[in-house]
Formats: structure tokens, C-alpha cells, sequence
């Protein structure tokens, strides 16, 4: 069930003269258990394809549909709850509570919706990540590695229909990138988790089965098993056209 499948969503901020189309007209389907990385030009549509794809936007046409659910025609009050208990979320500022351990912030989606915590899937995560001596510490007393690799804990505790990741190693040295990585590919090939990261970085984007491009909101092509080096040059080619 933890697909996504987008049909014809567009997406336009503001009105009259203000008016900027953010996503126009896109159909894709995010397949369960895929990676897929979103590419391209500042201000080509990225995040707000995420955004619509996780609930957190709604789309201004079109459909989409989350593990099955139409969520773009669920009324705020269930959106917000496929949000809290479908959707894992990461983001280059990690988002952690500082005044919660590293335990209290990967348990707190599962609280806050009501579930019991498997203490022993917790702990499996939290040793695949490589964190499972750090839980009792808070966030200020971890690394910027360490800290995302608690987000990622908790965005997967709950085994969401959808990972949503924007620019999570964006803030992090190329070592610390590369654990984050390696524990992104992890959640899809071990936990059949579906994932969908955006980033301006080929390096992460290789990490995917797929690379989908953007340009001025539309799908501009997609690449199959990429290497940082052809992601490079194709986005080097994008950005001479757009
Ligand atoms: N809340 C908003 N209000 C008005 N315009 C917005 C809003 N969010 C995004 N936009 C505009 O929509 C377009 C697409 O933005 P989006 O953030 O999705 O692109 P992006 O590819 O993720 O950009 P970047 O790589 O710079 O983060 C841009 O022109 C942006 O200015």
C-alpha cells in the first residue's frame, strides 16, 4: 500500500498578477518499496511536489493518492492525521525537541498517535543507525550526523506508507552525508520502505533507483540507476536550458 500516485497535480501559490504555478500538471507514480530522487533548477517545483505528495499541500488540481487514500480530497482534520501516522518525515534542520532524549524523540509520532512503542523494533532501528548508545542523550549532546540519523529513526518508526526527505544531508560534512545515505538506502532495501528525496546533490541522488527532473514545474525526463557523474551532467544540461 505505500505507494504514491499523483494524476494531473498542479499547484499554483497566490492569485491575479501574484500568481506563480509551482507544479503543473503532474502524473507520477512513486512505486512501494522505491527510491526516487526529485532534481532540479532553485524554484523548479521540487518541494512543492513533496509537499503534495505527503499532504502537506494541497494540490490546486489534480489527484493524489497515499497508500490507496485519495488525500487530496480529505478534509483537514484527516489529513493532518495521515500526515502524523503515513508519513515519515526528514529535513536539513533536523527538527528534533530539545528538551526530549534521542528515545523520546524517535517514540513521539507513535505517542502522539495513540500506539504502543515496540521497544524492540526501536531498538533494531536504532542500532542499524548506529545511535542505540546514544538514546538516553539529548540533541544539543549529539552531532549534526547523530541528530539526523534520530530524525530518521523516528520518520521510520511508525513504517510509513511514504518517506519524505528534503535536502537531509544538506547541513552535514561528506562523511556524516554518507552514513545518512547509506541508512536512506537501508529503510528502502531492508524495511521496503518508499522514499522520495529531494536534493541538489548528485552524490545523494545516486543513491536512488530514480532520478526524476523537474524544470519550471513539469517532469523534464528521469534517469534509471544514476551516477553522480550523469546526474551531474544531466543537471548541468537543465540548467543551460532553463
Ligand atoms: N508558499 C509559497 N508562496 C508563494 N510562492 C511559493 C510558495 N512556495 C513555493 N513558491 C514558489 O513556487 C515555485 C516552486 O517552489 P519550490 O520550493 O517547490 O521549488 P524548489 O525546486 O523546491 O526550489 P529550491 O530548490 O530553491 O528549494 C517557486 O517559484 C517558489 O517561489
Amino acid at each position: 500500500m505505500g505507494s504514491v500516485v499523483m494524476s494531473g497535480v498542479g499547484r499554483t501559490y497566490g492569485e491575479g498578477d501574484t500568481a506563480v504555478a509551482a507544479l503543473r500538471g503532474v502524473s507520477w507514480t512513486f512505486g512501494e518499496g522505491s527510491f526516487t530522487a526529485v532534481m532540479g533548477p532553485s524554484g523548479s517545483g521540487k518541494s512543492t511536489l513533496l509537499t503534495c505528495a505527503a499532504g502537506l499541500v494541497r494540490p490546486s488540481e489534480g489527484t493524489v493518492f497515499l497508500g490507496g487514500t485519495a488525500i487530496h480530497a480529505l478534509p483537514e482534520n484527516e489529513l493532518a492525521v495521515v500526515r502524523r501516522e503515513r508519513v515519515g518525515f526528514v529535513f536539513q534542520e533536523f527538527n528534533l525537541i530539545p528538551a526530549l532524549t534521542a528515545r523520546e524523540n524517535i517514540e513521539l509520532p507513535l505517542r502522539l498517535a495513540g500506539r504502543p512503542v515496540d521497544t524492540a523494533r526501536l531498538d533494531r532501528i536504532a542500532r542499524r543507525a548506529g545511535i542505540h548508545d546514544r538514546l538516553s542523550h539529548r540533541p544539543d549532546q549529539l552531532s549534526g550526523g547523530q541528530q539526523q540519523r534520530v530524525a530518521l529513526c523516528r520518520a521510520l518508526i511508525t513504517a510509513p506508507d511514504l518517506v519524505c526527505a528534503d535536502e537531509p544531508t544538506g547541513a552535514l560534512d561528506s562523511g556524516s552525508s554518507r552514513q545518512v545515505m547509506d541508512l536512506l538506502r537501508e529503510a528502502v532495501d531492508d524495511f521496503g520502505q518508499t522514499l522520495v528525496l529531494v536534493t541538489h546533490d548528485p552524490l545523494a541522488a545516486s543513491y536512488a533507483d530514480r532520478v526524476l527532473f523537474l524544470v519550471d514545474g513539469s517532469i523534464a525526463g528521469t534517469m534509471d540507476a544514476p551516477t553522480s557523474r550523469n546526474v551531474a551532467e544531466r543537471m548541468a544540461v537543465l540548467a543551460g536550458a532553463s
